[in-house]
């Protein structure tokens, strides 16, 4: 008996320690004297992670707006017991992403490529070792290497053309958030791996499998989220892994196969394996040290998992505002028509380049939808903001609410309406440089921008050319986020009709 007394006080000295320490850390803004947001619980300004009814992008975004209304400049939320400092103000933003790099070098999260393998690729690398591999990897995005690879973009949009017209002919709607999924899984595959998915021929092909399976966070990734949140520096210490043990082993092989394949067989392909090969020989002939497996198998998984869904719901909603806005179809269609008259019938990377209105409708698509809903940085150095006595301590998370920014009506009035005039020369100039943020900015902008506007607009091009797109009869114009993804995208399918044009 006296041991369960023992165990129960121990239990309720422990509990309120612990909230304690929690109610402490949650006055680390108020401490700094900076306007803050009250937490709402033990989670923060958070909604609980295992429930997600609104989901984080929401989130962030709902404190960006309180900050805006309270016309502040930056202010101060909780994640759990962590504060993060959210910056509002341009100036401020483009010192955090771009002027001052050097106090805010990387996107914080914690990793340990020794027993997570595929974790250590560019996106998470800091320091010098990102430094490297972003030399190394940035001639790989060049405008060169991309028309080399535009005829794979053209190979793989065959397939879905075909299986649209298939569906078109039976009078089916079409589920183009997986259609569109499929055709830039093929792409990515094709170009980060080498092979050949045929996501349309078998919806279950491995590559389209673990894109859906590592896009949608387990309940064992959500809690190691949560842990790494509590302790940060804990995957230094203790074995952690996100990558699924079967998306490791198969991604991993993947790689390895096809090096070693192009090498027994000499084979040469314009793609991203193709330059790590090469980059491969002339470290061999400088004497200087090469990739490891291990090493290129994570870039060509972050090239997958950054490339084939953000480009993928950039098209999705790109059609889904379409459908509802028949006007800007048909000008951009024009466009689409024009370009493949003048060109012959064909499409190229310099005609695709060329296409004005195109570019228009996509930065309003990444406007009001950026794939990325949050930039994330920890500042590297301690940061005092200029012209004030406040210093960001090192260590420190900053979130940016790109999704803020980009329904911000001071920058962009009646904000949820879709208007790609928005991005006329003329209307650009009269905003700030750094309140369109849909590839984040500075050095570590993404790398695989143009790469994904190439197959987002010759994706658009071939589906325009050959159907005009309307909403299904019950889709509503308004979408209601997934709140369990990390990228942005609709909660379940968008579903479009299509109508075959005649010549
Ligand atoms: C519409 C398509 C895309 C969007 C909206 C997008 C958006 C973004 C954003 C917002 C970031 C973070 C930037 C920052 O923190 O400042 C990023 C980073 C990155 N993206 Fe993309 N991305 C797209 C396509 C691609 C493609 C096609 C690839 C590769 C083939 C790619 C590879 C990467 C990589 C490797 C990084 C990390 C860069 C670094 O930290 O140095 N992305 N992307």
């Amino acid at each position: 008996m006296p041991f369960v007394i023992e165990f129960i006080a121990g239990l309720v000295t422990l509990s309120f320690l612990f909230l304690l320490y929690v109610k402490y850390s949650q006055t680390y803004w108020s401490r700094k004297g900076i306007p803050y947001l009250k937490p709402h619980s033990l989670l923060g300004n958070i909604e609980n992670p295992f429930k997600r009814k609104r989901g984080l992008a929401l989130d962030v975004k709902a404190s960006y707006d309180t900050f805006k209304r309270r016309k502040i400049k930056y202010g101060g939320i909780y994640f759990f017991t962590e504060p993060i400092f959210m910056p509002l103000d341009t100036d401020l933003i483009k010192n955090i992403l771009s002027k001052d790099f050097p106090h805010f070098l990387g996107h914080g999260f914690q990793f340990n490529e020794k027993y997570d393998p595929l974790s250590g690729h560019l996106f998470n690398l800091e320091g010098e070792k990102w430094r490297n591999m972003r030399v190394k990897l940035s001639p790989t995005f060049t405008s060169g290497k991309m028309k080399y690879m535009f005829k794979t973009l053209l190979d793989c949009g065959g397939p879905m053309i075909d299986h649209v017209d298939n569906l078109c002919k039976s009078g089916e709607s079409l589920d183009i958030k997986e259609i569109l999924a499929c055709y830039t899984t093929d792409i990515i595959g094709s170009c980060a791996f080498g092979l050949e998915c045929n996501s349309f021929k078998d919806p279950n092909a491995e590559f389209r499998r673990y894109g859906r399976k590592l896009f949608i966070p387990s309940f064992k990734v959500l809690v190691l989220q949560f842990l790494i949140f509590w302790i940060p520096t804990l995957p230094r210490y203790v074995p952690l892994k996100f990558t699924p043990d079967d998306a490791e082993k198969f991604f991993i092989n993947a790689v390895k196969n096809i090096l070693d394949y192009r090498t027994v067989n000499n084979v040469k392909r314009h793609d991203f394996i193709q330059m790590f090969l090469e980059m491969q020989e002339k470290s061999k002939a400088e004497g200087t040290e090469g990739f490891t497996l291990n090493e290129i198998a994570a870039q060509a998984f972050i090239f997958f998992l950054a490339g084939f869904e953000t480009s993928s719901t950039t098209m999705t909603f790109c059609l889904h505002e379409l459908a509802f806005n028949q006007d800007i179809q048909d000008k951009l269609r024009e466009e689409i028509c024009e370009t493949y008259k003048k060109n012959n019938g064909e499409l190229t990377y310099d005609a695709i380049m060329e296409m004005k209105y195109m570019d228009d409708v996509l930065n309003e698509t990444l406007r009001k939808y950026p794939p990325v809903p949050t930039l994330n940085r920890v500042c590297s150095v301690d940061y005092t903001i200029p012209d004030t006595n406040f210093t960001i301590r090192k260590g420190t998370q900053v979130f940016i609410s790109s999704l803020g920014m980009h329904r911000d009506e001071e920058y962009y009035p009646n904000p949820t309406k879709f208007d790609p005039e928005r991005f006329s020369e003329e209307n650009k100039a009269t905003r700030p440089a750094f309140s369109f943020l849909p590839f984040g900015e500075g050095p570590r902008i993404c790398i695989g921008l143009r790469f994904g506007l190439m197959q987002a607009k010759v994706g658009l091009s071939m589906l325009l050319s050959n159907y005009k797109v309307k909403p299904e009869k019950n889709e509503s114009y308004n979408i209601r986020f997934d709140p369990k993804a990390f990228i942005l995208g609709k909660d379940g399918p968008v579903k479009l009709r299509t109508e075959k044009l005649t010549a």
